[in-house]
């Protein structure tokens, strides 16, 4: 620290995927920035959550497409230790040394250590340096597991999902608490490894902001490896048998498991860090504008993106959310007005409007902006995935499509799509979303034979055009 400048343009804190994009892009526009952190460069997203999760279950996805295309070999089963090889090498064997190089080579400055807000315009470290920052101090924390408050909870070993991605043995039993994103893609990633798993879901449906027809599936999906999909059942007790933990269910019988996975949601990272310094509350997210501008903080020099937001807590939104950032802080140093106005470069309008994301399961979800219809000039436009592309692509395919549609201006204003290896799909829906290209146009927008893009054609045949 002692060589480091101790006054720089602009601090951030936290070196996830959105930290390292705010920064970079920060630099860029010509300030000097400082990145702090705490553990590893590259965050959650890349040793402990998407990367590793995608690794495991991209091998289960693959066998299962090839089993669904006669003539193709697929009768042998998954080696996990080639598995757990390749998953360790896309997390870089958990080391942050090509973050690093990567960090110093767009020119950003690192700083290892705890930053703790401690003042305007000024963080601490580990206690001790103050780093001041003459624009903008960035909070780009992330987010934390919630672990519910469950009788016992607190007193058996459980996995959260930095185990549930990192584990480098199948346990022979895996009972996953929470039907939500992390419940279901690591639910099958490990069944499919060869863990007996039971999936605990205290709703009466999987992935329960997204369409009712996507839980479904998934559950059929999940159900087709062996998982015991337990709808309405809620944890009442949990405690340590054996070698094991029993689960005991208001709604069902008790499961025992080798393991537990709680995947029961996260919360923005704003403990322990110095928040009620500028007058805001520990624990919750740090509410933000559309230029990333911190609601309730006088002064115009802290911001926020990422998860801490809780805005739209994907790695994608994050660090699209982090380049709007960057751009603004370094457009005011300029001394430039700023004009948010929606779908402008210094407004993430996105995240209102056209938030995507993808379920990586078999069968995979693919989402962006409104799921159901908000308003009565909405109607739902929805069919199965039954096309020449799609048929050709796995014998027995099965998929839905739903477009949610603005009848008065004929746009789309969001899309569903279920099925194997939709998650292509997406982006062509993103563009129909975001560029509020009326139907009339997207009629002309052919889709290749054969392809399951084929479905976009139906969609808007089944809207009537
Ligand atoms: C199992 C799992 C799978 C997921 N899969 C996907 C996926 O496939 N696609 C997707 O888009 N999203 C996925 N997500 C969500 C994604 O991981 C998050 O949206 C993303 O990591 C958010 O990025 P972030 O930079 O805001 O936070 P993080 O990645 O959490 O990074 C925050 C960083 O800040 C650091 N930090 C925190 N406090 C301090 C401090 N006081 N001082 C210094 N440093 C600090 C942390 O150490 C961390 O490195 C998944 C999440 C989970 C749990
Ligand atoms: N592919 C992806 O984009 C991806 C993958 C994994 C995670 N993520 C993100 O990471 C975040 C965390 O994921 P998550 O699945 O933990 O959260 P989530 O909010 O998606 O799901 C949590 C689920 O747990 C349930 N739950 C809460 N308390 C419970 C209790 N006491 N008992 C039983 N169930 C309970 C909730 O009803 C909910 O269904 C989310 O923002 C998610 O979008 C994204």
């Amino acid at each position: 620290m002692d060589e480091l400048p101790r006054t720089v343009d602009v601090v951030v804190i936290g070196g996830g995927p959105v930290g390292e994009n705010a920064a970079a892009r920060a630099v860029r526009g010509g300030l000097r920035t400082v990145l702090v952190e705490h553990e590893r460069l590259g965050g959650e997203c890349s040793y402990w959550a998407c990367v590793p999760s995608k690794a495991l279950l991209r091998p289960g996805n693959a066998l299962a497409a090839a089993r669904r295309v006669p003539g193709v070999p697929s009768d042998g089963r998954i080696d996990e230790h080639a598995v757990f090889a390749r998953r360790d090498a896309f997390v870089s064997h958990w080391d942050d040394g090509g973050q690093l190089e990567w960090a110093e080579g767009a020119g950003v400055t690192i700083v290892r250590g705890r930053a703790r807000l401690s003042g305007e315009r000024e963080v601490t470290v580990n206690g001790g340096a103050v780093l001041r920052a003459t624009q903008a101090v960035v909070v780009c924390t992330g987010s934390a597991p919630v672990i519910p408050d469950v009788e016992g909870l607190a007193d058996v070993p459980v996995w959260t999902s930095r185990d549930a991605t990192s584990a480098s043995r199948v346990p022979e039993s895996l009972a996953v608490l929470g039907g939500g994103v992390v419940g279901v893609e690591m639910a099958q990633a490990w069944a499919r490894l060869g863990a007996r798993v039971d999936l605990l879901v205290r709703g009466d449906r999987l992935l329960a902001r997204m369409p009712r027809f996507a839980g479904e599936a998934v559950a059929e999906g999940l159900r087709a490896d062996g998982v015991r999909v337990r709808l309405g059942v809620d944890a009442q007790r949990v405690s340590v048998v054996g070698e094991g933990v029993r689960i005991d269910l208001d709604g069902g019988e008790p499961v025992t498991a080798e393991r537990l996975l709680v995947a029961t949601g996260r919360r923005p990272a704003t403990t322990d860090l110095g928040v009620e310094q500028v007058g805001l509350t520990p624990g919750r997210p740090l509410a933000v504008d559309d230029t990333g501008l911190v609601s309730g903080v006088d002064g115009r020099w802290l911001y926020a993106a990422g998860d801490v937001t809780g805005r739209a807590p994907v790695t994608h939104q994050g660090k699209y959310a982090a380049r709007v950032v960057g751009d603004v802080v370094a457009a005011r140093a300029r001394g430039e007005q700023v004009c948010p106005e929606p779908w402008t470069h210094h407004a993430a309008t996105a995240d209102h409007h056209a938030v995507t994301q993808v379920v990586f399961t078999d069968p995979e979800v693919a989402t962006v902006g409104l799921a159901e219809p908000a308003e009565p000039a909405h109607r739902a436009v929805e069919l199965d995935i039954a096309v020449s592309g799609s048929s050709l692509h796995a014998d027995g395919y099965e998929g839905r499509a739903r477009l949610v549609v603005d009848t008065d201006r004929e746009v789309v204003l969001g899309a569903t799509f279920v099925g194997q290896d939709v998650a292509e799909l997406l982006h062509a829906a993103t563009i129909a979303v975001v560029g509020q290209v009326p139907l009339r146009r997207l009629w002309h927008a052919v889709p290749a034979f054969p392809t399951i893009s084929e479905v976009w054609l139906r969609l808007l045949e089944e809207y009537g055009l």
